[in-house]
């Protein structure tokens, strides 16, 4: 799977016109847009959307199809985005990420942790969550906020990756964590991390593709539920996720581009849930809805 971008130079009017019909045509959830003024005087316009591919080629032909009607003299342009190798990054050395009370930090850096920081050593590796993505880093921050201000006795990480959420719970709180992955190497690796944070117990590592697990009657219902996954399994899932929260329970979710918010909302309105808060980080979301009265 690569990360494209697709690009047109245009005036503002048209750059919004080809965006809306290609979050139509590939679906809101599924990719990202943006428009950048080239030149004010001139009105000049790019329009770009990210997306992740399987197969190139059937996008750009679904692409050309689409635009040959209107659009037919319009040039598409597109580049395939590097991928981000993280081990060697890890090696490069990542930077320490601070968010909240939080610094998630390679071996590295364990010169840059403050008296008063939470401390969490993650190396990069097979496993997503180091902390610099802004999903991650919306999602501890948004942990501080809400473990600090509710009564949380217990909390479900679904979609563990690295682990980074569930030791981040741990370390506000001694209480039980249920931590999840739908991939069994992340949980080896997310077991391991929990270890080198001097996490022993406390911390009860599944392997489970959304709610499949008994582990989830075991351990819940939850006062914190936290998913950074993607916003089209995040709205799926819905209805499901409330039946595991508690009475007065918050839900923590991440993975949202800011465009996808609205969606994911209403999703979690209707299964009975207000929305509290947004955190804002590099383009995407992290959201916190509870059972009760919210604002908005
Ligand atoms: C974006 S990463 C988040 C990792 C970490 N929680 C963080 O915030 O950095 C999403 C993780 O969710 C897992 N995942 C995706 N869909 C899932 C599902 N339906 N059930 C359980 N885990 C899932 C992926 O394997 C991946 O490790």
């Amino acid at each position: 799977m690569s990360e494209i971008r697709l690009f047109v130079t245009t005036t503002e009017a048209l750059a919004t016109e080809i965006l809306d019909l290609m979050t139509v045509c590939f679906g809101e959830e599924d990719v990202a847009i943006a428009t950048t003024e080239v030149d004010e005087k001139n009105d000049v316009w790019e329009a770009s959307v990210y997306m992740m591919v399987e197969e190139e080629a059937e996008i750009l032909a679904r692409l050309e199809e689409l635009f040959s009607a209107d659009f037919a003299d319009l040039v598409i342009d597109r580049e395939v985005l590097p991928q981000i190798d993280w081990i060697a990054k890890s090696l490069e050395g990542l930077k320490p990420v601070r968010a909240g009370r939080f610094i998630v930090h390679g071996a590295h850096d364990r010169d840059k942790v403050r008296v008063n920081d939470l401390a969490i050593e993650i190396e990069a590796g097979q496993a997503f969550g180091t902390g610099h993505h802004g999903t991650t880093a919306g999602c501890l921050e948004m942990i501080g906020e809400v473990v600090r201000s509710r009564p949380v006795r217990n909390a479900l990480d679904l979609g563990t990756g690295s682990g980074v959420l569930a030791i981040a719970v741990r370390k506000l709180k001694r209480i039980p964590v249920l931590a999840t992955d739908i991939d069994p190497i992340a949980v080896k690796v997310a077991e391991g991390n929990a270890r080198s944070n001097g996490i022993v117990e406390g911390i009860g590592f599944r392997v489970a593709p959304g709610f499949h697990s008994t582990a989830f009657a075991e351990y819940g219902p939850f006062d914190l539920i936290i998913a950074n996954i993607l916003a089209r399994p995040l709205m799926k899932m819905a209805p499901q996720l409330v039946t595991h929260l508690a009475p007065g329970g918050s839900v923590i979710l991440s993975g949202i581009l800011a465009s996808q918010r609205w969606k994911v909302i209403a999703a979690y309105k209707g299964a009975g849930l207000a929305h509290v808060r947004t955190i804002w980080r590099n383009g995407w979301v992290t959201i916190h809805l509870r059972h009760g009265r919210g604002v908005l």
